[in-house]
């Protein structure tokens, strides 16, 4: 018997669903690049409307998303873009916006709550009177939900207020919104509302929404229809892209209503590993559906110990430092999964002797 594998690692690694298939096998597609595919512009036109921009662009990853967004605001040589020093964009996407796109990254510090200090932004802005010397400043890019901060929400009163700074100097706000509908539901604030301050916002239908494969950014039509061109430069135009628009579709009516439950099983977990000897997970930071938790000394054990000892068990975790570790809840982790896993890792973390454990 092929024992499920309870699967931490990401948000990322959902299989699409029956419906999922059911709707990807019987697709209406045609050529997106040559004109539009149908079932891709029924997503485009939903996602449009979900955040409340004139227009969206499907796009093969929400990496392609943020690099496609910021390369059309900086389309000038010596762009400079303001970004957290802990964000997705300045970390996980190999720098993409420079060694592509040209553009100048200035980082500034992300709080714990995946914020940057409004004061911090207006300070990195370059004085346009020193142009001689200074990169111009472009674009401001802000993340929500905050992946490495363990998910935690920009409010709306913070974006907006960011959104009003961008104004005042006349530069962008793009917001990777790779977790979106997570901050929407955990704020009980309609996506649109959450990013109304935004230019433009890349969304991941490929994590808390558990389409297989995506992202859509969203904006303008004079930015969307440069993003389209863009997209084609950097090899992501598609065909018959209706195939995989088909299950984002389906994700859209079906998983939105799971987010929820996602972020309580983050929760129990996040108490549950709060309980065990040894381990700390900072509560106040779990808001959605990532838990970060530390190792502490006492516990005497590595996070790639403990994750050797959970693969084990088919529990997948990911090693986020040598004493941390990240667990990311998605739909299809279930309660009793939860209960394994706090299980499991309880016998790992007190050398209780280990059998296989599994009802
Ligand atoms: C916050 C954030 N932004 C962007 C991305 C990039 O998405 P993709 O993996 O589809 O390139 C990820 C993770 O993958 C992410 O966690
Ligand atoms: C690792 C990172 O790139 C990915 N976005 C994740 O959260 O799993």
């Amino acid at each position: 018997m092929v024992m499920k594998k309870v699967d931490l690692r990401s948000d990322t690694v959902t299989k699409p669903t029956e419906a999922m298939r059911a709707a990807m096998a019987i697709a209406e597609v045609d050529d997106d690049v040559l004109n539009f595919d149908p079932t891709t512009r029924r997503l485009e036109t939903e996602m449009a409307m979900i955040t409340g921009k004139e227009a969206a662009l499907f796009v093969p990853s929400g990496t392609m998303g943020n690099l496609i967004s910021v390369l059309v605001h900086c389309d000038v040589r010596g762009s400079e873009v303001i970004l957290g020093h802990d964000s997705h964009i300045f970390i996980y996407e190999n720098g993409g916006i420079s060694t592509i796109g040209g553009v100048h990254p200035r980082t500034v510090m992300n709080n714990k709550d995946g914020t940057m200090d409004i004061e911090s932004i207006e300070a990195a802005i370059r004085n346009k009177n020193f142009e001689i010397c200074y990169p111009t400043t472009r674009l401001i890019c802000l993340e929500n939900s905050h992946a490495n901060s363990g998910g935690r929400c920009l409010s709306v009163e913070y974006t907006d207020k960011v959104g009003v700074l961008a104004r005042k100097y006349e530069l962008k706000l793009h917001i990777d919104g790779a977790r979106l509908f997570n901050a929407s539901i955990a704020l009980g604030v309609p996506v649109h509302r959450l990013v109304q301050a935004a230019d433009s916002v890349s969304v991941c239908l490929s994590k808390g929404l558990g389409a297989p494969i995506g992202s859509v950014i969203v904006g303008s039509k004079s930015f969307i229809a440069k993003a389209k061109i863009l997209r084609k430069t950097l090899g992501g135009g598609m065909r018959q892209s209706g195939v995989l628009c088909a299950a984002a579709l389906v994700a859209l009516q079906e998983n939105v209503q799971k987010i929820e439950g996602d972020h309580k099983k983050a929760r129990t977990l996040a108490e549950g590993l709060n309980n065990i000897k040894g381990l700390k997970v900072d509560l106040a930071a779990v808001e959605t559906n990532i838990v970060f938790f530390d190792i502490l000394e006492e516990a005497n054990i590595t996070a790639q110990k403990l994750c050797n000892i959970l693969e084990e068990h088919d529990i997948l975790l990911m090693q986020d430092k040598p004493k941390r570790l990240r667990i990311v809840l998605h739909h299809q982790i279930s309660a009793s999964d939860v209960q394994f896993t706090l299980s499991c890792i309880q016998k790992a973390v007190n050398g209780v002797s280990q059998g296989n454990g599994r009802s």
